[in-house]
């Protein structure tokens, strides 16, 4: 992509009611721009980072089996009428009537409605276990929506919804969902922890949350520091075998982990000192096992091998791929911007030409755009004519993992300047060796 044809409205500072590093940064890269309180328009840059975050979810929940949807945003009342959580859900239900004054609403989560598809389409346990999901936009008309798309009104949610003929089926499910988690946020660059959480208005009896470490986090988080050394389960992982599941289960769970609301202080203390780690996270993921809640009221019921009908056995595990863009800045930024993982950068290259115009440096960078392009790596080519301090600060602000710079002195001695985003000194190669260098 060229610059001088892309859209990026870098900001030079970010408004003062940025509190949050991620917050400040995505609003001065030109990746988010805030439209009303709690709801943000995408831009290029950052959209680019939200399908790449998705891509990878999405891999991870196809890999666990989980079988791909998409649901409307908008739903009816009646239908959370007859979970009986329509009342229930309370101010954060953005109620809506259409032209007919038909009470609607715009979904904060889909528990009904994929309900309702399953019992639509589903009759025999022979039909079980299933997994549908969807990536899907939300609305929750949080009371203080803040830090950015950290905690929006409208956001982005992959989720996922089991179904089973018992609880012993539904816990193999959780246990499918709980390892793809630990698979998708460690690819993401995270190294996150499941703790025990609270179910709050989704309900049932069973929930971790997946929590990233961070200074900025919302939530205050306690857990034994071994965790942190722990191997994520590898892509080999078989998603049929319940016991293998249950290992990496009980492996996860074996030591103390818990979000605020489930700490137990005597529990915490019994670890020794030195493995204590006591910090505030970000809820990036949260799993449920709710039983019957919902198949019970709406009747998603299957014949059993007995013959008798019976209601399924549900769980439900989001993920916040819109929270996560902000998530991943905060675990990995410095104070000149943000530091993308290569797995979800937007582009790979920042490609800087320190002279258009000048005959020899045009063609050099054309030939290194067309070669990486040519490889299938993405390249930001900077083809303005910004002054080359404001060059070199819009790519370290936008945290792009390369940065190659053509200008009219190195080349005349056959040589670009190659520098890695993460650290480390730049480099003066041949333009074929930055090339190799980057493939
Ligand atoms: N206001 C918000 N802004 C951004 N992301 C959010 C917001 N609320 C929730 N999320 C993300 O969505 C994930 C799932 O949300 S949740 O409420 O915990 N769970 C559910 O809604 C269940 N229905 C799971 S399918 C959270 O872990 C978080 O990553």
């Amino acid at each position: 992509m060229r610059l001088s044809r892309y859209f990026l409205p870098i900001l030079r500072d970010a408004p003062k009611e940025a509190e949050i590093v991620s917050h400040r940064l995505m609003l001065r890269a030109g990746m988010i721009r805030q439209e009303a309180a709690g709801i943000y328009a995408w831009l290029p840059l950052g959209l680019r980072v939200l399908d790449k975050i998705s891509s990878i979810v999405r891999e991870e929940q196809d890999r666990a089996g989980a079988i791909e949807c998409l649901m409307p945003t908008i739903q009816l009342a009646d239908l959370w009428r007859e979970s009986g959580r329509y009342d229930a859900y309370g101010e954060e239900m953005l109620r809506i009537k259409d032209r007919h004054e038909r009470e609607m609403l715009y979904g904060p989560t889909n528990e009904e409605m994929i309900t309702e598809i399953f019992r639509a389409g589903v009759r025999s346990y022979k039909d079980l276990p299933k997994n549908l999901y969807h990536i899907q936009w939300k609305f929750r008309d949080e009371r203080r929506p803040r830090f950015g798309v950290m905690r929006s009104r409208e956001f982005l949610m992959k989720d996922a919804y089991s179904f089973d003929l018992d609880q012993a089926g539904a816990r193999t499910s959780y246990n499918r969902m709980f390892v793809a988690y630990l698979r998708t946020f460690a690819r993401l660059g995270l190294k996150s922890i499941p703790m025990r959480a609270d179910t709050g208005p989704i309900g049932g009896d069973l929930s971790h949350e997946f929590i990233i470490l961070a200074k900025t986090g919302e939530s205050e988080v306690y857990c034994h520091k071994d965790y942190l050394d722990f191997e994520t389960p590898p892509e080999t992982v078989n998603f049929d075998d319940a016991a293998e599941l249950q290992s990496y289960f009980d492996k996860w769970t074996s030591l103390y982990a818990a979000t605020d609301e489930m700490h137990e202080k005597a529990e915490f203390e019994a670890i020794s000192e030195d493995k204590r780690v006591s910090a505030r996270g970000i809820e990036v993921g949260h799993i449920f096992y709710f039983g019957t809640k919902y198949s019970l009221p709406m009747k998603a019921l299957v014949t059993g091998p007995d013959g008798k009908d019976t209601p399924v056995h549900m769980g439900s595990y989001g993920i916040g791929p819109s929270r996560l863009a902000a998530a991943i800045i905060e675990a990995g930024h410095d104070d000149s911007g943000i530091v993308w993982p290569e797995a979800v950068a937007p582009f790979r290259v920042g490609l800087v030409n320190l002279k258009p115009g000048d005959a020899a440096v045009d063609a050099a960078c054309e030939d290194l755009y067309a070669k990486l392009e040519a490889a299938g790596v993405d390249v930001l080519y900077d083809d303005t004519d910004e002054r080359p301090g404001s060059k070199f600060a819009t790519m370290d602000l936008i945290g792009l993992p390369w940065r190659l710079v053509v200008g009219p002195k190195g080349l005349a001695s056959g040589q670009v300047e190659l520098k890695r985003r993460s650290g480390g000194a730049a480099e003066a190669l041949s333009p074929e060796q930055a090339v190799a260098t980057i493939l």
